[in-house]
């Protein structure tokens, strides 16, 4: 039995996570970790998000360390705001617990203090941006695609939920990563997030970052190369959160043959590095 701790347990992706687990006979919650001011303290994790009792009580976050140590969970699986992430990276490493981590938005300080934490704890962790394994092909093909059409232009969109915190998203961002990489650019240098004003011709070097935040979209991205007379799209389009859900459930099945002390991703468990 895979002991799993959810943070982030009562939000859009961590009740589906924790309602998922429940579901599957090789895995179970023992940990539900909510905000230090969550309303649902001490209240069964079930009851809050519609499935009835599971006997897993809402703890919020200020009480991590010791929910973790009496719980004992092999993973926790992290959806939550960056920084909450890597205070949940941080208190898992020292404790010796593996990881999942779905959550967006770090700065590059934060990503290096995760990494610096998985590898002083030599823990196992997995954390990728997009946990849909339509996105994690998606990536590939980008990479091929930039390495094919280096001088076309490329602009990368991005539409999600208007509760969405952060933009660009991080699905966003790896795509300018993957792309900026494979054409020997650096994101830092050639990324451009939205455009106005009288801002003359687009350079071929740059890449264009755009976010749309709208209703309930569950998350689109759009990358398109553009050349002379024509211009290719390529498109993933999530219609359910299920499809981050799956990715969660392989990520958790993966994990114990992750290297240690390294962050490994979605194309690790895909097998598709
Ligand atoms: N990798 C992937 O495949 C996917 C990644 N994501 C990412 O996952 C993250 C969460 O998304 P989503 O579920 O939509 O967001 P939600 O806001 O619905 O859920 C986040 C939950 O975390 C809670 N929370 C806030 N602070 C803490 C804390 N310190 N400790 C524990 N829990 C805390 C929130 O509580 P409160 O509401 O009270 O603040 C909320 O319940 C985002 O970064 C998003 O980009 C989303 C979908 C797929
Ligand atoms: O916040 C979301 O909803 C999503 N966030 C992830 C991101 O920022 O890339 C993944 C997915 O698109 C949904």
């Amino acid at each position: 039995m895979i002991r799993v701790a959810v943070s982030g347990a009562c939000g859009r992706m961590g009740s589906r996570i924790v309602k998922r687990i429940t579901k599957e006979n090789d895995m179970e919650v023992v940990a539900a970790i909510e905000a230090p001011n969550t309303p649902f303290k001490g209240k069964d994790v079930g009851e809050v998000i519609g499935i009835g009792s599971i006997g897993v009580k809402v703890t919020p976050a200020d009480e991590l360390e010791d929910i973790l140590k009496t719980s004992k969970p092999d993973v926790v699986v992290d959806f939550t705001i960056a920084d909450a992430a890597v205070n949940t990276v941080e208190k898992a490493s020292k404790l010796g617990i593996n990881l999942v981590v779905g959550t967006t938005g770090f700065s590059t300080e934060q990503l290096e203090k995760i990494g610096k934490d998985v590898k002083e704890g030599n823990v196992k962790a997995i954390i990728a941006p997009n946990m849909a394994v339509g996105v994690n092909v998606f990536f590939k093909v980008l990479e091929e695609l930039a390495k094919f059409l280096p001088d076309y232009n490329v602009e990368i969109m991005e539409a999600h939920h208007k509760h969405k915190k952060d933009a660009p998203s991080g699905t966003a961002l790896k795509a300018l990563e993957i792309i900026s990489a494979a054409t020997g650019r650096d994101p830092d240098e050639v990324s451009v997030y939205g455009r106005k004003g009288l801002i003359g011709e687009r350079s071929d070097d740059e890449i264009g970052v755009h976010a749309i935040r709208a209703g309930d979209i569950v998350g689109d991205h759009i990358v398109l190369f553009a050349g002379e007379g024509e211009r290719l799209e390529v498109i993933h389009r999530a219609h359910s959160r299920e499809a981050f859900v799956s990715g969660v459930i392989r990520a958790l099945r993966f994990i114990e043959k992750a290297e240690p002390g390294r962050i490994s991703d979605m194309k690790d468990v895909l097998g598709i590095r």
